[in-house]
């Protein structure tokens, strides 16, 4: 007991002098020399102290983008952390294959191996020494991973560690890979507490290009040019340009555009970013948006003649139309009003497209869809911008054999030879199609759909029928009518000429009058 005593009064003494020394210091130790004295300080630690740190911050180029190593060395260390680190962070991932994925929480450290080298990883965060009161304490947080070594291997660490953490990191997150399908927020909710510029929910469509119904040679077509895409980063670097594509998916509506945006996701293995134009307020907020995408995506714009009015020209005649309906009707006119909000002109598309932003990250898929191509304006769709032009169309006999094997698992049948003809009398969706195919009861079978579908052909070509032959009538009836109306111009001309003639004969006879009565007076 009275060692601990002893010891404990030798400990409070040391304590005191200590802060006596520091006090000394602090108090007549001016800043310039604290500056000097610590300056030198330093380089007698570095003589004493072998070990070398290099810090990867999370967000770089002024808080704009999340770095790329980062997330790839948070990645490689969630993989080691969790065998390691003491206090770990658990996060659920949905229908995955390791639900719970755990990572290195703040301030932990955690040591790692390579080639016989011990290497220490340590987690970090600042936050700004603020005098003012915030309600979001946590947005101008920053994040650091830092990683310390003996300076001995600091070839090794640096040339050959680093990229080995950082190809690891990539490829266990392509491995563990959940596709996103992200949606922008509004401006307003990118800023404060819970700022964000898209939200996202896990990609889960079904769609593939096996079970996409379209004509094989367009379809193997395309397969060919994502492929070619997905290992061109080389041949895109030798030519000089960024690595993306455009592609602009044109038809009738039903006939497979959102479909095969899905497929596309799926096979490329690519998160979709589908973006509403509506809700983006100018061509900043535009720029803004595409910087926060990250690569392997497809940035996809919906019905992109509806989005915007980015039609040049057509808008005065159009916007003259409308202004009288608007003003009548209510409903129209809050949304003309909504749509003032977003100021974003089809030059600030076309930068978003394929301006010098739209090089960043690279290895991106933009994708617009239209029901109705002529529309557009041509410098939107032009080749380099929209590199391929894909129309889907209605359903070809190749399509609805897919269709058949995807609902029915049918590969041939008697009624094929017929549907197939009937197809190439009448336009029909794949989406109608698909509809007529799909069992409606647990009674169905494969002929009571093909028989479904064969009645609707029918019915269709009727009505197509019925259709033409009440516009050939009605053609018929404005030429009659057109006709009708020339013929009693032409009377009326011919009338107002005779008018005419008689006007000038009769005055012909009373001028001759005048004439005589001025002779006569
Ligand atoms: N080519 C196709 N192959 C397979 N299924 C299809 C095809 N086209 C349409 N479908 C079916 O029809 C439904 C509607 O298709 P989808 O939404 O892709 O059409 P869309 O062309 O995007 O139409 P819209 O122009 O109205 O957006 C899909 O859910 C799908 O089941
Ligand atoms: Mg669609």
């Amino acid at each position: 007991m009275e060692i601990i005593n002893t010891i404990w009064s030798q400990f409070g003494s040391i304590m005191a002098s200590i802060m006596f020394v520091y006090t000394i210091y602090e108090r007549f130790f001016p800043p310039s020399l604290r500056i000097y004295l610590r300056k030198h300080t330093q380089i007698i630690t570095n003589l004493f102290y072998p070990y070398i740190q290099i810090t990867f911050p999370e967000f770089t180029g002024e808080k704009l983008h999340r770095s790329d190593a980062y997330a790839s060395i948070q990645t490689y260390l969630s993989e080691n952390s969790s065998k390691t680190a003491k206090r770990l962070k658990a996060e659920v991932v949905k229908d995955s294959q390791t639900p719970l994925v755990l990572s290195m929480d703040d301030n932990e450290e955690i040591t790692d191996e390579f080639n016989g080298v011990k290497v220490w990883w340590y987690s970090h965060h600042t936050t700004p020494r603020t005098q003012s009161f915030s309600f979001y304490p946590a947005s101008d947080e920053k994040r650091f991973l830092t990683v310390t070594f003996h300076r001995r291997h600091r070839d090794l660490i640096t040339g050959t560690y680093i990229k080995h953490v950082l190809d690891e990191g990539k490829a266990i997150s392509t491995r563990n890979r959940q596709l996103k399908l992200y949606t922008n927020n509004p401006s307003e909710n990118w800023y404060g507490y819970k700022r964000s510029k898209w939200s996202h929910i896990v990609f889960e469509h079904p769609a593939r290009f096996e079970t996409l119904a379209m004509d094989p040679k367009k379809k193997e077509e395309i397969v060919k040019d994502l492929v070619k895409f997905k290992k061109g980063k080389e041949y895109y670097e030798k030519i000089g340009k960024a690595w993306k594509r455009g592609y602009l998916l044109y038809g009738p509506p039903g006939t497979g555009k959102s479909t095969m945006i899905a497929a596309m996701a799926n096979f490329m293995n690519y998160d979709i970013y589908d973006l509403e134009l509506t809700a983006v307020k100018e061509n900043t907020e535009l720029r803004k948006l595409l910087i926060e995408t990250s690569g392997k995506s497809i940035i996809v714009i919906e019905d992109i003649d509806c989005s915007l009015d980015l039609t040049g020209q057509r808008k005065k005649k159009k916007e003259e139309k409308d202004a009288e309906e608007k003003e009548k009707d209510p409903v129209k006119k809050a949304k003309s009003e909504e749509e003032k909000g977003s100021k974003v002109t089809l030059s600030g598309l076309l930068n978003f497209i394929d301006g010098i932003w739209s090089a960043c990250g690279g290895e991106r898929i933009i994708i617009f869809t239209t029901n109705f191509v002529d529309k557009l304006d041509p410098a939107l769709i032009r080749r380099g911008r929209m590199d391929k032009h894909i129309e889907l169309s209605y359903c070809g006999f190749e399509a609805f054999r897919v269709l058949a094997r995807n609902y029915l698992d049918v590969e041939n049948h008697g009624l094929f030879g017929r549907i197939g003809k009937l197809l190439e009398e009448v336009n029909m969706t794949p989406a109608d199609v698909a509809e007529n195919l799909m069992p409606k009861s647990v009674d169905e079978d494969s002929d009571t759909c093909l028989g479904n579908l064969v009645e609707s052909l029918d019915k269709a070509k009727e009505e197509a029928e019925k259709m033409k032959k009440k516009t050939e009538e009605e053609e018929v009836k404005k030429k009659a009518e057109e006709e009708e109306q020339e013929a009693k111009l032409k009377a009326e001309k011919e009338k107002e000429k005779e008018k005419e003639k008689e006007v000038n004969s009769s005055n012909g006879e009373s001028g001759g009058g005048v004439k005589e009565n001025g002779h006569l007076h």
